[in-house]
């Protein structure tokens, strides 16, 4: 629709122009810094950041009821730059102008309700948000939409050039880096540190598709990370972990998308999200406080957060009830199917503690939870999903494990309705189901195929094996109706036709 069209009272604020004034907010020393540098830690005192807005408070001149309609008029643009994660600007990146946001078709992730016998099984309502239905087939592509923006701002502005990206990555985030990294090819190059085999094939497939340096290294994530790390403090390069707080402001998008999905009323509602390098868990209460603050919502939602027994130190942390005595300790990571979240020294566990003290505190009662849940319930869970229609990743395998876990122990209540995070698409993990099919899972993961979840192609053959049809040897008319005839006569005794 052509912005003439909507309501007069509307227009004046469909097509944002670049507005506020950003800063780096350091969670350490509480040091502000401005968005002249391009910073990943605080310079004081090594701290992760967060981006707030000088003028937050001037979004709120606007009623709660006002922001909705804009967001809703704008899902009928047809203006790229306001088709994705930036529908909600004004929250996400309000001092970019629309010319300098890339948009290559992140965010708008359909949430698909679970059928009946799917929901009974899990004891409750729920939804699935497919963020595997982003363009790299992860919810990363928010983040790296929103950081690689950041980036094209400033090259358009000329106060860089000749970026070389890099990141650490289980394979979600290499393969959004360097998706959006080689749209904006000339100006950034791509590098992507990844554990020597523990990303699955499909995965290692995707930055090499996009033309990125890809560097295997020996170890688990963490140790990627710390390299990243140190490259990022030694050389010029653009950290694109979620350690850069573009990347946190990009997947804040996530909750806004589901707030209008739910028309705002958040009442009742638990958002369960799997926690790996912890910045996601960090963008969606962010995105939900900010919306909260301006009164968009009335509510918050509970969150939960899930982990893998084999890479749980959240879950560790907040075992200890009392605030003052939890220490966080990182754990030695063991194989899980999960691979996206094994991470035990999580980048964005700074946020975590003090934005779940945010969070509860607004919401006046405790309303973020993280949750515990082991590889067979993983996997199970995961493939029971796609039996019902889903095409949840095994990370989406451990959230809904983690909300039938919650619904057990009291934590989520019959009357809410829970919207589960597939932060990527089956198809990225498929090579475990394979493994779960064959019952060939490596021991270490300690999962055992349940017969009845085991599915397997069955090679059917014509009673005469020799008159088979093959390419450049066709069978004549004759003997292909026999042959027709035969496989069918097989396949509906198969079925029971
Ligand atoms: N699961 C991630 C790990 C890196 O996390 P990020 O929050 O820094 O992007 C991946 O897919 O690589």
């Amino acid at each position: 629709m052509k912005p003439d069209n909507f309501p007069k009272n509307i227009q004046p604020h469909l097509i944002p122009e670049p507005k506020g004034e950003l800063y780096y907010q350091c969670l350490g020393c509480s040091g502000q810094f401005s968005m002249e540098k391009l910073l990943y830690v605080c310079p004081r005192c090594g701290q992760v950041l967060l981006i707030e807005n000088k003028n937050f408070d001037d979004l709120k001149n606007l009623s709660g009821s006002t922001w909705q309609q804009i967001f809703d008029y704008r899902r009928m643009l047809n203006i790229p730059a306001l088709k994705g994660i930036y529908r909600f600007h004004e929250f996400i990146g309000p001092t970019l102008p629309l010319d300098d946001i890339l948009y290559l078709g992140e965010g708008h992730t359909p949430m698909v309700a679970a059928n009946a016998p799917l929901q009974e099984k899990a004891g409750v309502a729920f939804y699935y948000k497919n963020d595997g239905q982003n363009p790299s087939a992860s919810f990363k592509d928010r983040g790296m939409a929103s950081a690689l923006s950041y980036i094209n701002h400033l090259i358009n502005k000329d106060l860089v050039s000749d970026v070389i990206a890099v990141c650490a990555s289980t394979g979600d985030t290499s393969a959004a880096a360097a998706l959006y990294a080689a749209y904006l090819q000339p100006h950034i190059k791509s590098a992507v540190l990844l554990p020597h085999k523990k990303v699955t094939p499909q995965q290692l497939s995707q930055p090499l598709g996009s033309g990125a340096r890809v560097f295997e290294i020996p170890g688990v994530f963490d140790d990627c990370m710390k390299i990243v790390e140190k490259l990022s403090e030694e050389y010029p390069v653009a950290l694109l972990n979620s350690k850069n707080a573009w990347r946190i402001l990009g997947q804040e998008s996530y909750s806004y998308e589901i707030a209008q999905d739910f028309d705002y009323d958040m009442k009742n509602k638990v958002v369960v999200v799997p926690i790996g390098n912890a910045g996601n868990i960090s963008a969606v209460m962010n995105g939900f406080m900010k919306f909260h603050a301006v009164g968009i919502i009335d509510e918050l939602p509970k969150i939960i957060g899930v982990q893998s027994k084999h890479a749980d130190p959240v879950y560790r942390y907040y075992l200890e009830p009392e605030a003052d005595k939890r220490v966080f300790t990182p754990v030695t990571v063991q194989p899980s199917v999960a691979q996206a979240a094994m991470i035990g020294n999580p980048v964005s566990m700074p946020r975590v503690m003090q934005l779940v003290e945010k969070y509860n505190a607004a919401a006046g009662e405790k309303r973020v939870f993280v949750t515990q849940v082991t590889e067979q319930e993983i996997m199970d869970w995961g493939l029971e999903a796609n039996r019902n229609g889903h095409i949840a990743c095994t990370q989406g395998g451990e959230c809904l494990a983690g909300l039938a876990r919650a619904v057990e122990q009291g934590i989520v209540h019959q009357d809410e309705t829970a919207i589960v995070d597939a932060t990527a698409h089956a198809m990225k993990f498929s090579g475990f189901q394979d493994l779960y099919y064959t019952r060939s899972i490596p021991e270490e993961y300690g999962i055992t195929s349940k017969p009845e979840l085991i599915n397997a192609p069955r090679l059917v053959l014509p009673r005469d094996p020799e008159k088979v049809p093959a390419q450049g040897a066709p069978l004549s008319d004759d003997e292909f109706k026999t042959f027709a005839g035969d496989i069918a006569q097989r396949i509906a005794s198969e079925l029971n036709l």
